[in-house]
């Protein structure tokens, strides 16, 4: 046990004691060593830290890598309340958006989620999860890229019933998309991803459980029932034992699916985002400060775990520990799709991290044209499951990377904008307009299940060409006009 008064005297960088969830722990010697920064701990010395704890750290993140003798115990007497921030007429403002934002049956689509989260989202969950790498020309051209691919509809076919169903890694699933693994949930939710969690449970569509999330993982699971396909998205640690634990314990806890990140030996530049972290220190998720290698830039802070040594030869390390499919997530050409088969992982996603990583790296329904001429060549396709993610908005979007061989594809920014606006129920909501949306294209295009979609109904002419403007979301800020909603009484 030790008292309030005896914590708050440890208030500096020589002695730096902080309290959480009621327990003291001396974090003095793990300052340095914070990916988030000294400033954010040092801003709690001697004090509570638990409300700016919790939207960034899973619970358990103190047991899991803080040194026992670090534990000072419970803390007694009366532990002072963190003064409430006095409420700034800008956050007055985005409240009351928020108050008035429109019901769901007013949201037709996913950018209609975008919208409201654009508008009542806090600027640092919005600047975390909207942000892509430098200019952000890839988050764009992600999306854009889908624009360039048009259907041949084929006709007079009895489409009076279609299925949507699917398998993925041996998963039945009712749809041929999927949750994908995004950090922080916390940051647009309370409750972070245990939303997704439920409404992907609820909806019968698979989660891909990230490592950086703000719940713990076996918060995630135990959120889940039993009739639930979970997948996990790994950064390797520079620890192999860690990384080891974690496989293991995912796969003991019914993980069906290993997607380990080889697009992240470094986190991109998300500039948006590190503008806003200077303001808010409740998320100092990319600050560096004096003890950050600056010369590294400042994303290093978060990802000074990952592993930027991690190669081809760990393959078969990944393959002793574990009996999880493994998917590689960020392939990005035809030469590591092929490399992957030849490694025998069983699967590859092509990703460019949404456009947070490398900039002007392309987007992955064009990657996913070049790897399935590749492997077709070889007469591979059928060796290794392909996915995508990235961009990916509309049914049509999904339907176009079917047609073009994919397995499934993972959706990310749609379902963090649909769970911070509206929570379990606009998870739900986004999953049923997707849904809807499969149901009549594929109608419309003749196809009556997954397997009738092929190539033939996409029509490729443009997609290897760029687009050249870059300064605005032209096509996404349209899509708002056209589409403006009463959308904030009174705003
Ligand atoms: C939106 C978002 C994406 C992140 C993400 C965080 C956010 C807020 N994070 S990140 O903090 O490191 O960048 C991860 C991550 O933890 N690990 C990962 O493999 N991909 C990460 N991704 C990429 C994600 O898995 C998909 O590749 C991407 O979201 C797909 O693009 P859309 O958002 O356009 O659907």
């Amino acid at each position: 046990m030790v008292s309030v008064e005896e914590v708050a005297k440890h208030n500096s960088k020589d002695s730096c004691w902080v309290i959480l969830h009621g327990k003291a722990y001396d974090l003095t010697e793990f300052l340095p060593e914070h990916p988030g920064g000294q400033a954010i701990i040092l801003k709690y010395a001697g004090k509570d830290a638990t409300k700016a704890f919790d939207p960034i750290h899973p619970r358990d993140v103190v047991d899991k890598f803080l040194d026992k003798d670090k534990h000072l115990g419970e803390v007694t007497g009366e532990i002072a309340a963190e003064e409430e921030e006095e409420v700034t007429p800008e956050e007055k403002a985005r409240l009351e958006r928020y108050e008035n934002r429109p019901p769901l049956s007013q949201i037709f689509n996913s950018f209609d989620f975008e919208y409201v989260a654009r508008h009542t989202m806090s600027p640092n969950a919005w600047a975390y999860y909207s942000s892509g790498s430098d200019d952000e020309i890839t988050v764009r051209e992600n999306h854009r890229a889908f624009h360039k691919i048009w259907f041949r509809p084929r006709v007079l076919v009895d489409v009076k019933n279609v299925d949507i169903s699917t398998t993925m890694l041996g998963t039945k699933s009712s749809v041929p998309f999927y949750i994908t693994a995004t950090a922080l949930g916390k940051l647009g939710h309370p409750e972070g991803e245990v939303v997704l969690t439920r409404g992907a449970d609820k909806m019968d569509v698979i989660q891909m459980i990230p490592t950086l999330a703000s719940c713990s993982f076996d918060e995630i699971v135990d959120a889940a029932t039993d009739k639930q396909t979970q997948w996990m998205q790994l950064y390797v640690n520079m620890d192999r034992e860690v990384t080891k634990k974690i496989v293991q314990h995912a796969e003991k806890r019914g993980v069906k699916g290993l997607f380990i990140t080889v697009d992240a030996p470094q986190l991109g530049r998300r500039e948006k985002d590190m503008r806003t972290k200077f303001g808010d220190p409740g998320a100092q998720v990319q600050q560096s400060d004096d003890s950050v290698d600056r010369s590294q830039g400042a994303a290093r802070a978060i990802s000074s775990f990952i592993d930027p040594s991690l190669s081809w030869k760990d393959i078969p390390w990944f393959q002793s520990i574990t009996k999880m499919p493994i998917i590689l997530k960020g392939v990005q050409c035809a030469e590591d799709a092929l490399k992957a088969v030849e490694y025998k992982v069983d699967g590859i996603l092509l990703s460019n991290h949404g456009g947070r990583q490398l900039e002007f790296a392309r987007p992955s329904i064009e990657v996913l044209v070049e790897v399935m001429a590749a492997l077709r060549a070889k007469g591979w396709q059928d060796y290794i499951e392909v996915y995508i993610d990235g961009g990916i908005r509309r049914a049509t979007d999904v339907i176009k990377a079917l047609c073009l061989g994919a397995k499934g594809v993972g959706i990310g920014r749609p379902f963090l904008y649909a769970m911070s606006t509206y929570g379990e129920d606009g998870v739900c909501h986004l999953i049923q307009l997707l849904k809807d949306e499969m149901e009549m294209n594929m109608r419309l295009i003749g196809a009556t299940k997954i397997e009738d979609l092929n190539p033939s109904m996409v029509d490729l002419k443009s997609i290897f060409t760029h687009s050249a403007d870059t300064a605005r979301d032209i096509l996404g800020e349209n899509v708002y006009q056209h589409m403006e909603m009463p959308l904030f009484k009174g705003s």
